[in-house]
């Protein structure tokens, strides 16, 4: 037997120890969260049982409340031990089918032998319970595993610099206790193991890559000093992989204070909430929070407003024919989405401090209970020192006690009888026991006589009937948000004013007109929504979260500064992660960015900020990111893995037909050849309708739509702009004619589009390519006529 087999052999003894180790724990953790569970049953079911009730005294009630409380103490104790239990199950579960990934020989400076570290995906302790059989890949020393080269190496500990030799660096893959792959490797973690876990097969989820790391993906990771750390990374550079992974991390380092939900992921669109959902779990994690910034706003004015959101903006202005309208609109969207403009809100609140200021009258039956005039006196009555967002809590609260007013002089009003005299039994036995239950409370009120009966009822009525313009005034719907945002966009003189006339686009004009007439519908279009929320916070305050202390945004070339700023304002006590490429900025207002990271290094300063640039491109084979990086001005600095495959393919059809049996026949060769998971990526949803319809006779096909919630696998017919930050085995583009992207603007988009593709990319086209593809070498893709 030689050395490397004998070491191998020594290795997986030491894998059979470790495992049988798990498998016992496990057995003795299983039995005991079978028991603890038992116990939350037994006193949730007998939980009064235990208690002592017995209000009958001063005393008694004291006894009782004692006697509760330490009820609610022993379930609350069990259920934590429960919780604990399940997660540690949950763990050893894990680590019985694969203990570890990686193993460093490390002899720390002047200390006696070396010690052998063993890396998995969470601790285990021997049974002494203190010697550690696997170290967590997030614990200090862990770090040496993905940062250092085997000689002197050092890592970071909360007590300083920890330094000394690293002897060996060694990987493995283990799969249900059976070493699988070994080998020793070097400063990367294995170029091997790397090139087997990159060319297989994609499938609808996000993978972990806690045993593939790289050096500079671990920088983002361990990242714990800077409040916003800003990532820009090539396509396929392990962005999300990296901020999933940093989240682990958080989780773990900060694992006394910080919970999986204080932290918030901001996704591109549902579907991908689905698609990276599995990791932390895969880790032994609870999921973060995840929400897309759409949703957010929806949640915020979806009720007041159909809000038009980001896809439908870019699939409007992607169909558009150059002209008038894609002029305004290009040119609205880019003024919307800059700090100017949120400058110009802020000065516009300013203002509306000493006047300006739009009320709607507080109405009840078409009468009027108070009018905006003296609603406006009211307001500016108050001292003017008093914030705006403070005056208009104080006109809250006085017009909730004017409603009150008018509420008791209604009661004797004809219409309260009427309605008393059609109450329903039922509504009348309701009104009965509710007065009853007052009753008690309030030992005077009665109900035996008939005036008091009357007048009981009659409150009652009153009260019913003004509810909804309580709930309208607590709310502070009474602020006339439109009309004032309205007045903003057309009253040019007074944009002027609060402007100073900074960047005015010479639409500004055609701009006003175009986003009040969709007002006029019921509707706002996507680059006055972040505004428009800005302005109705500015006013009524700002819906401050505080419990959030992580937020990661995903793809954020796709934010404007605007939204940025107020990502910023709403969760003041967070640190920010941002990952993006500012080559996949394919929205119209991410132009706004200005091609750098400025504003995004502007948002907490740059005192404040880190970058971190990840150039190297893992999903795709070399010959893809060759391809694809010479579409991008500055694309040689994305440094390809060097996983090899075939050239993309580009191929000219001279009619739809040829086009459609063409990709019909390479889709099932694609499968023949197990690329399971494929797209035709569409530039628009409207095309994707239309390829749809034409080959799903051909194909099992399935349709992407915005709404779409969870990533399917199989073949996808998908609008490019839908595809952003997933991934496919091989990526089939409709159609990348000269016709179909004509605009210099719909680079970034093609660009995106392309990069999907981890093994092969076909590009079909309907006559003559896109100048895209024309500034390619001819030497980096085959063509096909
Ligand atoms: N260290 C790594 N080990 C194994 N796989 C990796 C590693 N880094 C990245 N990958 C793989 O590369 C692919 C791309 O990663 P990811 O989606 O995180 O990149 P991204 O930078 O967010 O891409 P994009 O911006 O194009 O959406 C994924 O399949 C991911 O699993």
């Amino acid at each position: 037997m030689d050395l490397k087999d004998q070491d191998w052999q020594h290795e997986q003894q030491r894998v059979d120890s470790v495992t049988g180790k798990v498998a016992a724990r496990k057995g003795t953790l299983e039995a005991e969260v079978g028991l603890v569970r038992g116990d939350v049953v037994e006193l949730r079911k007998d939980f009064w049982d235990e208690v002592r009730v017995n209000f009958s005294s001063s005393d008694d009630l004291g006894e009782t409340s004692t006697s509760l409380r330490q009820q609610s103490q022993v379930l609350s104790e069990r259920e934590h031990a429960h919780l604990q239990a399940s997660e540690t199950l949950k763990k050893l579960k894990l680590l019985v089918k694969s203990p570890y990934f990686g193993r460093i020989d490390f002899t720390e400076e002047g200390q006696e032998g070396k010690e052998t570290i063993y890396l998995g995906i969470a601790s285990f302790l021997d049974d002494d319970q203190e010697t550690f059989l696997v170290y967590d890949w997030r614990a200090p020393v862990s770090s040496l595993y993905y940062d250092g080269a085997p000689g002197a190496a050092a890592y970071q500990t909360p007590s300083g610099e920890i330094s000394g030799m690293m002897e060996l660096k060694r990987q493995f893959v283990i799969r249900d206790g059976k070493i699988k792959v070994m080998f020793d490797t070097g400063v990367t973690i294995g170029d091997e193991l790397l090139q087997q876990v990159l060319s297989h097969s994609s499938d609808n989820q996000m993978k972990s890559i806690v045993a593939t790391i790289q050096k500079e993906q671990n920088a983002v990771i361990r990242n714990d000093k800077s409040r916003m750390l800003v990532v820009q990374g090539a396509a396929g550079s392990g962005k999300t992989s990296a901020a999933l992974q940093r989240v682990a991390y958080l989780l773990y380092k900060y694992r006394g204070t910080l919970k999986a939900d204080q932290v918030l992921l901001f996704s591109p669109n549902p579907m991908f909430n689905s698609y990276v959902s599995t990791v932390l779990p895969e880790l032994g994690e609870e999921n973060m929070l995840q929400t897309t910034f759409q949703a957010y706003l929806e949640h915020r004015i979806g009720r007041e407003f159909d809000l038009e959101d980001v896809f439908s903006q870019m699939e409007s202005i992607l169909k558009a024919e150059e002209g008038p309208w894609l002029t305004v609109k290009r040119a609205s969207i880019a003024y919307k989405s800059s700090t100017l403009f949120l400058e110009t809100i802020r000065r516009f609140k300013d203002h509306l401090e000493q006047s300006g200021m739009k009320f709607k009258p507080i109405r009840f039956k078409g009468r009027l209970i108070v009018s905006e005039q003296v609603m406006l006196e009211k307001f500016y009555g108050y001292d003017s020192s008093v914030r705006l967002a403070n005056r208009i809590e104080l006109m809250r609260d006085w017009l909730l006690k004017e409603l009150a007013q008018f509420a008791k002089n209604e009661r004797k009003a004809p219409w309260v009888d009427e309605q008393i005299e059609v109450l329903d039994p039922d509504e009348y036995q309701k009104a009965y026991t509710r007065i009853r239950r007052k009753q008690s409370a309030k030992k005077k009120e009665t109900f035996d006589d008939f005036d008091r009966e009357r007048s009981l009822l009659a409150k009652m009525v009153v009260n019913e009937w003004l509810k909804p313009v309580r709930k309208w005034i607590k709310r502070m719907r009474f602020v006339d948000v439109k009309t004032m945002y309205e007045e903003l966009l057309t009253d040019k003189q007074l944009f002027l004013s609060v402007s100073g006339g900074h960047g005015l686009p010479d639409e500004w004009e055609e701009m006003g007109i175009e986003s009040i007439q969709m007002m006029k519908e019921g509707k706002l279009a996507y680059e006055d929504v972040t505004p428009y929320l800005y302005l109705q916070d500015l006013l009524k305050g700002f819906q401050i979260n505080s419990v959030i202390r992580h937020v990661f945004i995903d793809e954020v070339q796709d934010y404007s500064p605007f939204q940025l700023e107020y990502v910023k304002r709403i969760f003041p006590r967070a640190r920010m992660t941002a990952l993006g490429d500012l080559n996949q900025g394919i929205y119209a207002h991410t132009d706004v960015l200005g091609g750098s990271l400025e504003s995004l290094k502007q948002l907490y300063g740059a005192d404040e900020t880190e970058v971190i640039s990840l150039t190297r491109s893992y999903r795709s084979t070399l010959e893809i990111v060759d391809f694809t990086s010479s579409m991008m001005p500055g694309g040689e600095s994305i440094m390809p893995f060097n996983r090899y495959g075939e050239k993309p393919l580009v191929c000219l059809a001279n009619s739809r037909e040829k086009l459609h049996s063409s990709i019909v026949k390479d889709i099932r060769r694609l499968n023949e050849q197990g690329y399971e998971h494929t797209a035709i990526i569409c530039k628009t949803a409207e095309e994707c309708e239309y390829v749809y319809q034409a080959l799903k006779d051909e194909l099992p096909l399935k349709r992407i739509a915005k709404t779409t919630p969870s990533f399917v696998t199989g073949t996808l017919v998908i609008p490019s702009y839908l595809a952003k930050g997933v991934e496919f085995d091989a990526v089939v583009i409709y159609d990348a004619s000269q016709e179909a992207y004509s605009r210099e603007s719909e680079r970034k988009l093609f660009y995106t589009a392309c990069t999907r593709a981890m093994h092969q990319l076909h590009i079909y086209s309907l006559g003559a390519p896109c100048r895209f593809i024309e500034d390619v070498s001819e030497d980096k893709y085959t063509l096909q006529s």
